[in-house]
């Protein structure tokens, strides 16, 4: 049980290069959460400072590692943009000055040049909801439109592994720049953090780091918008998921689910959670179709909600050992039945959305 007091002071005593502060003291340490042997916490800086601050995180991270009774340390480097202080000046109005600041942020999670946003949900973890994701986006992009991948999942991001993917985004002109693999412009919260650490994300904390992947990201310019950003959300339909989907401007969601009638009742409870923030269903997806779990429940289920049923997958090794690989079947076998199915969801989507 590590006590949260010590955790401030460790954090305290390492010095802000910038304030010149203790961390704590400078205001840097965001959200932070200490639960029994694990901490995390946001370290807050200036877009234009965010490089120079990789160091202090690692440092951060190592003096909380070395705490007594510590197993898993998360911090996470965001960059939130601040406005400028005033600059010292000798004898300038005070309009003269506010001329020279720059002007604060406008607030909105919309992210910029994205067209459309999906989200792919599943009202409990394990069904493949991630698999879907990315394969789905990969479909869309073999359309021929421009495509992100958002990995929202929190709590077992694995994008990275999926896309074969790794190392911290680069960070320019104050933007986060997303990795780009198999044709899909990728981030995920896995990228920001140490692949092994435990995600302990708490609500406001797990919502913050994600509106930040997903407004500071340039997923498009104004030249080349994005279509599509594809949003892989945490599974569930707890607070969490609520908070996020109440936060990000989706355009639609899907979900998945297996044909097993538990799952089916969670696929109900994610269906009525998008209600009640007004996203469009567009449909649900039955994953692992055909297995122990059954067939066509997923279909059935759809009916009886009055919503789309977009299509069936199959218990797949490729499916499985493609996304242990780093290799998305519907890219590396674009002719393969995998694919094929994909392709009839994507355009199923593709309708709906209006793209
Ligand atoms: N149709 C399929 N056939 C074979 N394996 C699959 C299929 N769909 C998913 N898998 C495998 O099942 C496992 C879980 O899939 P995935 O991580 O996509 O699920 P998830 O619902 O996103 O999980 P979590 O909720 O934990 O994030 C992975 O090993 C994946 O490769």
């Amino acid at each position: 049980m590590v006590e949260r007091t010590a955790v401030i002071a460790a954090l305290d005593a390492i010095i802000d290069p910038v304030s010149g502060q203790g961390l704590v003291a400078a205001g840097l340490v965001q959200g932070l959460v200490v639960a029994d042997d694990r901490a995390g916490f946001a370290l807050e800086v200036d877009r234009s400072q965010a490089a120079a601050y990789a160091p202090v995180r690692d440092a951060a991270e190592a003096a909380l590692k070395a705490l007594p009774g510590m197993a898993r340390v998360s911090v996470i480097l965001t960059a939130e943009a601040k406005p400028a202080a005033a600059p010292r000046t000798a004898g300038l109005s005070k309009a003269a000055v506010d001329q020279g600041r720059a002007k604060a942020r406008v607030a909105t999670d919309r992210p910029a040049h994205v067209r459309r946003v999906l989200a792919v949900a599943s009202g409990k973890g394990g069904v493949g909801k991630s698999t879907v994701a990315l394969n789905l986006a990969a479909a869309l992009a073999a359309r021929g439109l421009s495509v992100g991948i958002l990995d929202a999942d929190v709590y077992g991001p694995s994008l990275p592994t999926m896309l074969g993917i790794s190392g911290q985004p680069a960070y320019e002109d104050g933007a986060i720049v997303p990795h780009v693999a198999h044709g899909l412009k990728a981030m995920s919260v896995g990228l920001l953090t140490k692949m092994d650490d435990a995600m302990i994300w708490r609500g406001p904390m797990a919502s913050q780091a994600i509106t930040q992947m997903l407004t500071q990201t340039r997923w498009g310019t104004e030249e080349a918008p994005l279509d599509v950003l594809v949003v892989d959300l945490p599974p569930g339909t707890g607070d969490v998921q609520l908070t996020l989907i109440q936060k990000t401007p989706l355009d639609g969601a899907v979900i998945v689910s297996t044909p097993q009638e538990v799952a089916l009742a969670d696929a109900r409870r994610a269906h009525t959670l998008f209600q009640r923030v007004n996203v469009p269903t567009l449909g649900l997806i039955e994953n692992m179709s055909g297995s122990v779990f059954g067939q066509g429940g997923a279909k059935a289920e759809a009916e009886r909600l009055s919503i789309p049923f977009l299509g069936d997958m199959p218990l797949d090794a490729a499916l499985r050992e493609g996304g242990d690989a780093g290799r998305p079947p519907v890219s590396v076998d674009p002719l393969g039945d995998i694919a094929e199915r994909f392709a009839v969801i994507a355009g199923r989507i593709v309708a709906a959305l209006d793209l």
